[in-house]
């Protein structure tokens, strides 16, 4: 079933386009160096393969098409089998706190009353290169236990506690390049050099203590894609001279493609994979991106589209009945609420993590995330109330229900397009963008969690709203030059929100420029990172 092998090209050699300091010569040493050479000499070729047939896959469904459960692999689905283990200290995930790799956070998320926690290298990570190489220290200064680190302003100390959570390492997308390395050329695939450098650093120490490189892969859209990562970890095994199955993954189904081949996921990576992950926000990015041409199929305002919706509810039930059904863990997801000062919007944003948690929690989900260490123990105490003695919910077979079809997946969403809705979309993308493209991957908005993922819907819809011609709940058309209107008048809002001061010193002119050529351009842009990286170090 898999095709992924692209000859290596050992000729050609990597090149660093950078100085590294003293203390990056660490992490990107000689020896770590050639182990993401021999990468991207043996994988490297085949990204591009992988990226072109997404491209012929859209195509399709652009011309009027709709994903639908493959043909050709219906023995797989259809075929008794399950993956090959998951290790003891992962049986246990009932909550997961996930963050970017800096310092202080990674300490904090550590210490969180949570079982795991996901390290990002992706949506809430800005990768900038000095960032980059500074997470990847911090983590293995997390899992040596030697991680410490002073606030400068407050002279706060902080420390690994005991019994920290288990760390999973969650790399870039495959479609995300790393700009300071090039092979034949081009940037190298930012995705191999950040599983590279965490395995690198991390496998002995990891398996030393009871655990193991563990990885969280994001935004695949294809079993070929899966398969390429087992290749990716077979090829590690072998040359780090360890047992197959060693490197464990947990998958993202976070686009509309791949909702309908999670058992050939599961099958592809079988002897890696230990579970999937319900990725709500860039799902519902997916679902936009995907179905860009069907003006049957045009989201509501962001706010209204919750997991309650049909499309949404059928996808959380189709993964644990497909996870559990292989011995693999179902993982829900996030809910964008963060915790409050103001006492009555924080019981507010708490009975909302709390109805989110049992809804994941009663659909048979083994675990669940939080975006903050202040909605940890809500969201423990609803698995732990589900769970009763058990450490998970392998045992929810689901195999009962009706079964989930096509329709369900793709059933269209009702609720309004407001004009506040298109407003709130565009302060928050153009707030989004400006702290990405000034370093900072994820940033509380309005009370919310806003990381990459949740902005792409932002500019996403208003997108289709256009290209669609849309009309607002208040019969206003959403063309052009509304929504380049409704911008500059937005970004006079933004300046008297945030303050002339820290408006004129932030990049709010270049954020606006790119959530307008974001916007206004004819074909939907893939990716508001991509743009993005250019502004990065
Ligand atoms: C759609 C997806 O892809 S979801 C996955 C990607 N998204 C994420 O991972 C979101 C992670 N969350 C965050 O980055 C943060 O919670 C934010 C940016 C939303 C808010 O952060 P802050 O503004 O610092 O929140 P706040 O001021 O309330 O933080 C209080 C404390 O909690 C810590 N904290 C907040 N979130 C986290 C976290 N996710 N992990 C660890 N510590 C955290 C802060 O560092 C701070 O610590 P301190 O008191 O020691 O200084
Ligand atoms: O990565 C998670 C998501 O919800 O998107």
């Amino acid at each position: 079933m898999t095709d992924t092998q692209t000859p290596p090209n050992h000729e050609v050699k990597l090149s660093l386009q950078t100085l590294l300091t003293e203390q990056q010569k660490e992490i990107l040493n000689e020896d770590a160096f050639q182990f993401v050479e021999r990468l991207v000499q043996r994988f490297a070729l085949r990204i591009p393969e992988l990226m072109a047939a997404r491209e012929r896959r859209q195509l399709a469904i652009d011309a009027g098409g709709l994903p639908d459960f493959l043909e050709d692999t219906a023995d797989i689905r259809t075929g008794n089998w399950t993956i090959r283990n998951i290790p003891d200290d992962l049986q246990d995930r009932r909550v997961e706190i996930t963050g970017p790799v800096d310092r202080k956070m990674v300490i904090n998320a550590l210490n969180a009353n949570v079982k795991v926690f996901m390290a990002d290298f992706e949506d809430s990570f800005a990768p900038a290169w000095d960032e980059v190489l500074e997470g990847q220290r911090n983590l293995r200064d997390a899992v040596n236990g030697t991680i410490a680190y002073t606030n400068p302003e407050t002279g706060k100390e902080y420390q690994l506690h005991d019994d920290p959570a288990v760390l999973i390492c969650r790399v870039r997308g495959l479609h995300l390049p790393e700009k300071h390395l090039l092979w034949q050329g081009e940037p190298i695939p930012g995705s191999l050099f950040d599983f590279a450098l965490y395995f690198y650093h991390n496998y002995k120490q990891l398996l030393a203590k009871g655990s193991g490189p563990y990885f969280y892969l994001p935004k695949l859209q294809a079993y070929q894609e899966a398969a390429w990562w087992s290749d990716v970890f077979s090829f590690t095994e072998d040359e780090f001279g360890l047992p197959r199955g060693t490197i464990k993954a947990t998958v993202l189904i976070e686009t509309l493609p791949a909702v309908f081949e999670m058992d050939e996921i599961l099958y592809s990576l079988k002897d890696h994979i230990v579970g999937l992950n319900c990725g709500r926000w860039d799902y519902i990015f997916s679902y936009i991106k995907t179905l860009r041409n069907h003006p049957d199929r045009i989201l509501p305002d962001r706010q209204v589209v919750t997991m309650e919706k049909p499309f949404l509810n059928a996808y959380s039930r189709l993964l644990v009945r497909t996870c559990h059904r292989r011995g693999a863990f179902a993982m829900g997801g996030m809910a964008a609420f963060i915790p409050s000062k103001d006492p009555e919007r924080n019981e507010w944003v708490l009975n909302k993590i709390q109805t989110d948690k049992a809804l994941e929690a009663n659909n048979g989900h083994d675990g669940t995330w939080v975006a903050h260490p202040g909605l940890a123990d809500t969201a423990r105490a609803i698995f732990d109330d589900t769970l009763g003695t058990r450490q998970n919910q392998l045992d929810v077979s689901r195999e009962d229900d009706a079964p989930i079809t096509a329709e369900e997946l793709l059933e269209p969403c009702d609720g309004d397009r407001t004009d506040e809705g298109m407003r709130h979309n565009i302060r928050v993308a153009v707030q989004y963008i400006e702290a990405w493209i000034s370093g900072n991957g994820c940033v509380p908005i309005y009370g919310l969690m806003e990381d990459a993922a949740t902005a792409e819907i932002s500019r996403a819809s208003i997108w289709q709203w256009i290209k669609h011609g849309k009309a607002l709940s208040n019969g206003e058309v959403v063309t052009k030059s509304l929504f380049e209107q409704m911008l500059s008048e937005e970004m006079v809002v933004l300046e008297q929100e945030l303050g002339t001061d820290m408006f004129n010193q932030g990049q709010y002119q270049e954020a606006a420029m790119l959530m307008s050529q974001l916007t206004t351009s004819d074909e939907l842009v893939n990716f508001l990172t991509l743009p993005g990286y250019e502004y990065l170090k």
